[in-house]
């Protein structure tokens, strides 16, 4: 991760120098026309066109440090400076011999120069370095060079300072420091010497990231003005105006066009297993994210289903729970609810029940077995079924129902005098009369009605009940007798 940072890091460190640049290059200094090139306060000056941060000609206008140290020099000395464009350094060298570019605002001071130009004091110093490819071993200074071919930008002071002190390198001259630090990023060139400042904003602007800074070369840089012979007389406004620009003033310049910063080429060999490591994550939860998907589908079908067989479930159950209470045929409540819930016999008689005047009426299908003899026991069932809705229908919606057995059915009914429970069995008579039973069989019952009595058992109350209907059938049947 942290080679990660530092990759980012440099990204933006491009990024805020490109921006620093281009920023830059608007601040130029606004050279005033020539109304009389007489004048003595127009100087006509020369730079060179190629060398950032120092100097260059952008769109036509002068930008860079010297750019900055002239619009000083003009507040300072009263001065107004006028920039001849030229395309190279040489150009530049070459006006100045003749006469036709009076200044130029910054360069190194060496015996050549002297023959044509004066000199200011020093106003910028600047070390110059050695610049190699990173595969190169680190070289200190000159006299680690070699065999190696050393670039260096045609014109410039060190030329003449290698020729004197190191005539055995073997050289290759330039047009410009970018196209010498190129021939060494292109491997035509091993080793290249220059300023550092410079060297460094070309290797962030140009990307040249495969170049490394590799040792010192010679000394330092002394940057100074120089004026032509001719115009020598300036040279003592310039050394004052220069005197009087303060140390923030060179403090100011000086962070303005010096941000030198190492560039770290991407360490491939890191970024490859750390993408190669990402991608196999990412390809995890892709696998994960598409398995989970598959899963949760399978899941929801399960939950589809096991919702299904619960609702299937809790019917089988509801019917289980009908079943346990109801006779099938009739669907009227059964024996064993019945048994359950009236004639349990572990229960003694309740206050409540007495309370309720419970009577109890039993009743019996008269003559049962010839109708199943002479219609079959389908039709038998269905007259069954039939009494079954008589009954249930002849009730108040308290009263309980159930089928005793075979063709006998018991009514237990509250709040009733045994008037009421004889009314019951007539309304019951009444309704079988009129009903249209299958085969237009004709239907009649026998009924068998006891109240319980206070403190009885219900069973000893069915019990006379029963002996009522027994009473019931030996009278002839088609009636109702009370016990
Ligand atoms: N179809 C049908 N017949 C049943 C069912 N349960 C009992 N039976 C018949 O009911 C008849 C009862 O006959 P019996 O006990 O002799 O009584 P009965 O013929 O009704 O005569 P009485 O009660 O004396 O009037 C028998 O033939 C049984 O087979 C049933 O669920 N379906």
């Amino acid at each position: 991760m942290p080679e990660i940072s530092s990759v980012l890091l440099v990204m933006l460190l491009i990024l805020i120098n490109l921006f620093n640049t281009k920023h830059a290059s608007a601040s130029v200094i606004e050279v005033q026309p020539l109304i009389d090139s007489q004048s003595r306060n127009i100087v006509r000056y020369c730079v060179d066109p190629d060398w950032l941060p120092y100097e260059a000609i952008v769109d036509g206008r002068h930008t860079g440090v010297s750019s900055d140290y002239l619009a000083l020099l003009t507040k300072y000395t009263g001065l107004t400076f006028m920039l001849v464009p030229t395309t190279s350094w040489r150009q530049s060298l070459e006006l100045l011999k003749q006469g036709r570019c009076e200044l130029t605002p910054i360069l190194n001071q060496t015996p050549k120069r002297d023959q044509y130009l004066y000199f200011s004091e020093v106003f910028f110093k600047s070390p110059n370095v050695l610049v190699s490819l990173k595969s190169q071993p680190f070289l200190q200074g000159f006299e680690n060079i070699g065999d190696r071919l050393l670039a260096i930008p045609k014109d410039y002071r060190l030329v003449e300072y290698i020729q004197q002190y190191y005539p055995n390198i073997n050289t290759i001259l330039t047009n410009s420091e970018r196209q010498g630090l190129e021939k060494v990023a292109n491997g035509e060139a091993d080793v290249f010497v220059g300023s550092m400042f410079s060297v460094n904003a070309y290797i962030q602007q140009q990307g040249l990231t495969s170049l490394k800074i590799a040792g010192w070369g010679g000394p330092e840089d002394e940057l100074r003005m120089g004026v032509i012979h001719a115009k020598q007389d300036l040279l003592p406004q310039i050394n004052a105006g220069l005197a009087k620009i303060t140390q923030a003033d060179h403090i100011a310049i000086y962070k303005k066009w010096h941000n030198i910063t190492v560039i770290e080429d991407i360490d491939y060999s890191l970024v490859i297993p750390v993408l190669t490591a990402l991608g196999t994550f990412i390809l995890f939860l892709l696998y994960r994210t598409i398995s989970i998907g598959k899963y949760n589908v399978h899941l929801e079908a399960n939950n589809k289903q096991l919702q299904q067989l619960q609702l299937q479930l809790e019917q089988k159950n509801s019917d289980l729970d009908f079943l346990a209470q109801h006779d099938p045929l009739t669907k009227l409540y059964n024996r064993q609810y019945f048994n359950q819930t009236f004639l349990d016999t572990r229960q003694a008689p309740t206050e409540q029940n007495h309370h309720n005047n419970i009577g109890l009426i039993i009743i019996d299908i008269d003559f049962f077995k010839a109708i199943n003899d002479k219609h079959g026991h389908a039709i038998g069932d269905k007259i069954l079924v039939q009494v079954a809705q008589v009954l249930q229908t002849s009730v108040r919606e308290r009263d309980v129902v159930a089928r005793w057995g075979g063709e006998e059915f018991v009514i237990v009914c509250q709040h009733v005098q045994l008037i009421n429970a004889q009314e019951l069995c007539q309304r019951i008579t009444d309704e079988l009369t009129h009903f249209h039973f299958y085969n237009d069989i004709k239907v009649t019952c026998s009924y068998g009605i006891a109240l319980l009595g206070e403190g009885e058992p219900i069973e000893a109350c069915f019990e006379r009940a029963d002996a009522a209907l027994f009473k019931a059938k030996q009278s002839g049947r088609n009636q109702y007798c009370s016990a």
